[in-house]
């Protein structure tokens, strides 16, 4: 296991913060991103496995070795950060070659090795170049290979991509993805970025308050978030109180009453009704079996040019859908398959 936390805590002094009960692995060649909101102990956790906290109670383990309390520099861990961190009096390769040269390798076979690295992030003919003159996408390129010359045992992402702009930052998340799949290496990637951590990671860790809450892949977490507040911090999402009906599989809504495979949850139990607003379907398919049809109207209409996003007045309740249909409709569908009923709050 490359790397494990295992009932790890961590209390900063005189103070209530930090993080508890961390269990975690990260397997082999796994991507895992932890996200969370400000404050909720990303940075605390990378800090412990870069061996800048020593926690307060628990371990932390690296290729099946106890770390807990090594220095960082002893750790064998490629670290790419926000701000790349290169050194700006030194070339492209110099960089690059820097954790050979203080690892004591000779300096042919440093820049043999730093050409390389810089070859496989799509680098090499910059070798030359001093970090200012290249591009925020391409000094981070450069970070990446100087993380992982020396073939470390993880990698480490300290919100590695939000220095860049928007369209930058989509592109570098496939080159990231593709660097690690090739270098096959255990990986903690900390982001703000929701979407970046969909995209990207194997499996991603969900903080709040210092605690990991979910841990699943990023499906999972989408369709079956542990609760409201993981299911609104995921994507978007229609969140509303509801009751499970009398009648099997039905649950109760202010919407209406909607059928819905209602699993464990015994009659009359409140629950939170949760419909992504991609699945609402404008109109009645033709086909389609006639339940969860309801009527509305449209109470707001936004363009957004890859979708179309309306809020729908349908009795008391406010439905929230993104649609591609540019038809005027007054009513949808709302499948079955697409209400998941998550614990009431
Ligand atoms: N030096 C410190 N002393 C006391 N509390 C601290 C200290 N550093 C961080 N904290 C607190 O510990 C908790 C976890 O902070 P941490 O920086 O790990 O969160 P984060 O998720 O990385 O936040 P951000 O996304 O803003 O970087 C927060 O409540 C924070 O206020």
């Amino acid at each position: 296991m490359p790397i494990l936390f295992k009932n790890v805590n961590y209390q900063y002094p005189d103070s209530a913060n930090g993080v508890f009960d961390i269990n975690l692995e990260i397997n082999e060649g796994e991507f895992l991103a932890v996200i969370g909101p400000s404050g909720s102990g990303k940075s605390t956790l990378l800090k412990m496995l870069s061996g800048f906290a020593v926690p307060t109670s628990g371990s932390v383990i690296l290729d099946g070795k106890e770390i807990t309390r090594m220095p960082p520099e002893k750790r064998e861990l490629g670290i790419v950060f926000q701000s790349y961190g290169l050194f700006p009096h030194m070339s492209a390769l110099d960089n690059v070659a820097y954790p050979l040269k203080i690892r004591g390798l000779a300096k042919t076979q440093r820049r043999a090795m730093a050409l390389e690295a810089l070859d496989r992030v799509s680098l090499k003919k910059w070798a030359s170049s001093m970090p200012l003159s290249l591009s925020g996408g391409q000094q981070q390129r450069v970070a990446l290979a100087r993380a992982l010359v020396f073939s470390p045992k993880a990698l480490l992402l300290d919100e590695p991509l939000s220095a860049l702009d928007a369209a930058l930052r989509v592109e570098m998340r496939d080159e990231i993805l593709r660097v690690q799949r090739n270098a096959n290496i255990a990986t903690l990637h900390v982001t703000h970025d929701q979407e970046e951590a969909l995209s990207i990671a194997d499996r991603i860790a969900i903080m709040q308050a210092g605690r990991i809450i979910q841990l699943g892949t990023p499906k999972e977490l989408y369709d079956k978030p542990a609760n409201r507040w993981v299911a609104s911090f995921i994507g978007q999402a229609n969140l509303w109180n509801g009751k499970t009906g009398g009648q099997k599989n039905h649950v109760e809504t202010p919407a209406g009453i909607l059928r819905c495979d209602t699993g464990n949850y015994s009659p009359g139990t409140p629950v939170t009704v949760m419909i992504r607003p991609e699945s609402v379907v404008p109109g009645i398919k033709p086909g389609q079996p006639t339940s969860n049809i309801l009527q509305g109207h449209i109470h707001a209409d936004r363009f957004l040019g890859s979708t179309r996003r309306i809020d729908l007045k349908i009795k008391e309740a406010l439905l929230r859908m993104d649609t591609l249909s540019r038809e005027p409709f007054e009513q949808v569908t709302i499948p079955i398959e697409a209400i998941k009923l998550l614990p009431a709050e």
